[in-house]
């Protein structure tokens, strides 16, 4: 197949204290909405916990795998790699799952850019790179498992070794990641979730709106 999506939900939660992943913003698990985003791919596959594939939401075909048995606890890195494992395609869409307001409108420009000349394509916003939200060739499946091997887990030193092309995305909101249930709260108001005075749980925003921060300032939110 040409394209492949990845949602990596397979690490610690350790800072949020629970499992992020099916932490819900909009009304929708943090991971379905990664899923969705990929929805322009030809297969999704979310990498998960092996006591969290059961939970993982359904809301489209899926795979769910777990990182490699040898590989397992070695982060991110393990669950690209063991997802091109898993499915065959020449090119794979790597999101994280927990930057609910990234859509499908990222992911089809990251697509766009694909080009021979390139073995990685990654998003970046106001100079910094965001390392996990990213396309690779399929060439890059050797180049992690060398790094896997011999303990290079992080990702810049993959795109260390990657011919690089950045593309820069300004609104930098749309790539807002929760790690702690602080970030959760903050992004739950931004979707709506929470009433701002009273703290109590509102209906949930649809997806479409994204963070009112976007709404406020007249811009359009990446998700749809
Ligand atoms: N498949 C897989 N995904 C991972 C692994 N480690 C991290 N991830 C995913 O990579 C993204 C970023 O993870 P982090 O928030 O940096 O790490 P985390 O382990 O989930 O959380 P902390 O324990 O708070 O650091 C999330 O989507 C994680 O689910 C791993 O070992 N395997």
């Amino acid at each position: 197949m040409n394209t492949a999506g990845i949602v990596l939900a397979g690490g610690k939660s350790s800072r949020f204290g629970g499992e992020k992943s099916l932490a819900k913003i909009g009304g929708k698990a943090m991971v379905a909405r990664s899923v969705d985003a990929l929805a322009g791919t030809d297969a999704i596959v979310v990498v998960a916990r092996p006591e969290l594939a059961e939970k993982i939401p359904r809301n489209r075909p899926i795979a769910v795998i777990c990182d490699l048995p040898r590989y397992r606890g070695k982060g991110p890195l393990a669950g690209i790699y063991s997802a091109m494992m898993a499915v065959d395609a020449r090119w794979y869409a790597v999101l994280p799952c927990d930057t609910p307001w990234i859509g499908k409108r990222t992911v089809a420009r990251l697509l766009q850019e694909r080009d021979p000349a390139y073995d990685a394509i990654v998003a970046r916003t106001e100079g910094r790179i965001q390392p996990l939200v990213a396309v690779f060739h399929n060439s890059v499946k050797e180049k992690i498992r060398e790094q896997l091997e011999t303990d290079r887990l992080s990702m810049r030193a993959l795109f260390a070794r990657c011919r690089l092309k950045c593309i820069d995305f300004a609104q930098e909101m749309v790539f807002a990641n929760i790690n702690t249930k602080e970030d959760y709260i903050l992004q739950q108001k931004e979707a709506g979730d929470v009433d701002e005075k009273t703290n109590q749980s509102g209906g949930g925003h649809p997806q479409s709106d994204g963070p009112s921060a976007y709404r406020r300032k007249g811009a359009c939110a990446d998700s749809d």
